[in-house]
C-alpha cells in the first residue's frame, strides 16, 4: 500500500476531490485517499476494536485500510470505512476558499460563553462533585457565497507547517450535500508502528504575539502557570493511566514542553511507550484514550454531564478524533479540533478551553477566540484580525 508520500501536497500531477476525498497531512506522513468501497458497521466506542478486528479478519478486496473520524461522545456512532484507493497524487482543490456571505453567528455570543464558565467555575468550587475539570467549547456559523471545497479550506490551513491538516467526509442524511470536518490539529492522539506507540497530548494556552520579544514572555508565563499546568496535567495522567497496563515502556517527562502553533503556544508533553504483544490495534488504542481530559474533562463522566448541559450545539466530531488503521494495526489518530463541520455553503468552526478552579471567564473567552483564528485566518480574513478577534470573541 502506497501511503507515504514525499510530494508536496499542490505541487503533484492533481487530482480533483470526489464526495469521499480522505487527507490527513502530517510534517513526515501524509495518506490521501479516494472513493468510499465499504462502510466499517457503525456502532460506539466500545465496540470499535471489535469491529475493526471483524471487517480485516474477513480479508476484504481492496486497500487493507480504515479512515475517518470518532465523534466526541463515546456513545455516538463513528464513522470509518474502506477507501476505494490510496492516492499516489495529492488531490486537488478545485476552487479558492469561498468568500463568507455575511459576519459570524456566534454559539453562543462571548457573553453567553462566560456564562457558561461561571458556571462551570462554581461546579468546580463545589464541595459535593468531583469534577476537577471540563472543557466547554463554542461555535461561530458563516455562510459562503458559494459551496465549500474542503481541500482548498485545508490547502489554506497548510501554511501552518506545524499541524495536521484533516478532510473527513461525514455521514450524512440521503439527499443532503456532502459534508466534511475540515481542520488543521496540533494534538496527536494516539500514533502506531508495530509494538511503539506515541502520544502528544496538549492542555494549556496562550494566544502568540507578532511581537518576538512579547511572543516569548508570553510562552515563558504559559509555562509558569499553575493554571495551565493544572489543565496540563490531568491530560497527561489520564493517559500514562489508560496506557500503562497495555506497555512495557512507557516514558513521559515529568514537565510539560511549549508546543507552537502559528498562533497559540500550547503546553505539550511527548509520551512514547512500547505495547505488550499481542498489541491493540491504533484504532482500539484512540477509543480507550479518547475523549481525553484535554477535549472533555476529569473525571471523564461528570466532565461529559456538565458539557451536555452546557453547550448549546451537539459537538458531532468535533473533539473527536480523526485518522487510519490498517490490517496490521498501525495508525494515527489525531485529536478533532481548530476544526470546521463544513457542508455545502454552511460552515461551522468549533473552539474550546479547559476550564480548572481557578479559570476566569473573559481569558477562557479570550482563548476560545485564539483558537478560532487557524480557520478564520484559512478563510481569508487575517488582514482584519483586529476586527475578526472582536467577530470571534463577540
Ligand atoms: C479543545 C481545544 O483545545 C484543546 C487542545 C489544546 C489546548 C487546550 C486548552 O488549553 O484548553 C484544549 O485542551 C480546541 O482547540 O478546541
Amino acid at each position: 500500500m502506497t501511503r507515504l508520500s514525499s510530494r508536496r501536497p499542490g505541487d503533484a500531477t492533481l487530482m480533483s476531490a470526489d464526495a469521499a476525498t480522505f487527507t490527513l497531512r502530517a510534517a513526515q506522513f501524509q495518506l490521501a485517499t479516494s472513493g468510499h468501497r465499504a462502510a466499517l458497521s457503525r456502532g460506539p466506542a466500545a465496540t470499535l476494536a471489535e469491529r475493526v478486528r471483524t471487517f480485516f479478519d474477513a480479508g476484504p478486496k481492496g486497500p487493507a485500510l480504515l479512515v475517518g473520524a470518532l465523534p466526541f461522545d463515546r456513545d455516538a456512532d463513528d464513522a470509518l470505512y474502506q477507501p476505494e484507493r490510496v492516492l499516489s497524487d495529492w488531490p486537488a482543490a478545485v476552487a479558492e476558499p469561498p468568500a463568507l456571505a455575511g459576519p459570524a453567528r456566534p454559539e453562543p455570543a462571548a457573553d453567553g460563553y462566560a456564562g457558561m464558565v461561571s458556571s462551570c467555575v462554581e461546579r468546580l468550587h463545589d464541595d459535593t462533585t468531583d469534577l476537577c475539570k471540563a472543557v466547554l467549547a463554542r461555535s461561530l456559523r458563516f455562510e459562503a457565497v458559494r459551496a465549500v471545497d474542503p481541500l482548498a479550506l485545508a490547502g489554506c490551513l497548510q501554511r501552518d507547517p506545524s499541524v495536521t491538516t484533516y478532510t473527513v467526509p461525514l455521514p450524512v442524511d440521503a439527499g443532503q450535500a456532502p459534508a466534511w470536518l475540515v481542520g488543521a490539529s496540533p494534538e496527536l492522539l494516539l500514533s502506531r508502528r508495530g509494538l511503539t506507540i506515541t502520544s502528544h497530548p496538549l492542555a494549556g494556552s496562550a494566544r502568540r504575539s507578532s511581537d518576538p520579544q512579547e511572543d516569548q514572555r508570553v510562552a515563558r508565563s504559559l509555562q509558569a502557570s499553575a493554571k495551565d499546568l493544572t489543565e496540563h496535567r490531568y491530560v497527561v495522567e489520564a493517559i500514562v493511566e489508560a496506557l500503562a497496563p497495555l506497555c512495557s515502556e512507557l516514558d513521559a517527562p515529568d514537565v510539560p514542553s511549549l508546543h507552537a502553533t502559528e498562533t497559540m503556544w500550547h503546553l505539550g508533553t511527548p509520551i512514547v511507550g512500547t505495547l505488550k504483544s499481542p498489541a491493540p490495534s491504533s484504532a482500539e488504542l484512540a477509543a480507550l484514550l479518547h475523549p481525553t481530559p484535554a477535549v472533555c474533562g476529569t473525571p471523564r463522566e461528570s466532565a461529559m454531564a456538565l458539557i451536555q448541559s452546557l453547550e448549546p450545539v451537539d459537538r458531532g466530531f468535533y473533539a473527536g478524533a480523526v485518522g487510519w488503521v490498517d490490517a496490521q494495526g498501525d495508525g494515527d489518530w489525531y485529536v478533532a479540533i481548530r476544526c470546521a463541520r463544513v457542508q455545502g455553503k454552511d460552515l461551522r468552526l468549533f473552539a474550546g478551553a479547559g476550564i480548572v478552579a481557578d479559570s476566569t471567564p473573559a481569558l477562557e473567552v479570550e482563548e476560545t477566540a485564539a483558537k478560532f483564528m487557524a480557520l478564520l485566518t484559512a478563510l481569508g480574513i487575517e488582514e482584519r484580525a483586529t476586527r475578526d478577534r472582536a467577530v470571534a470573541a463577540r
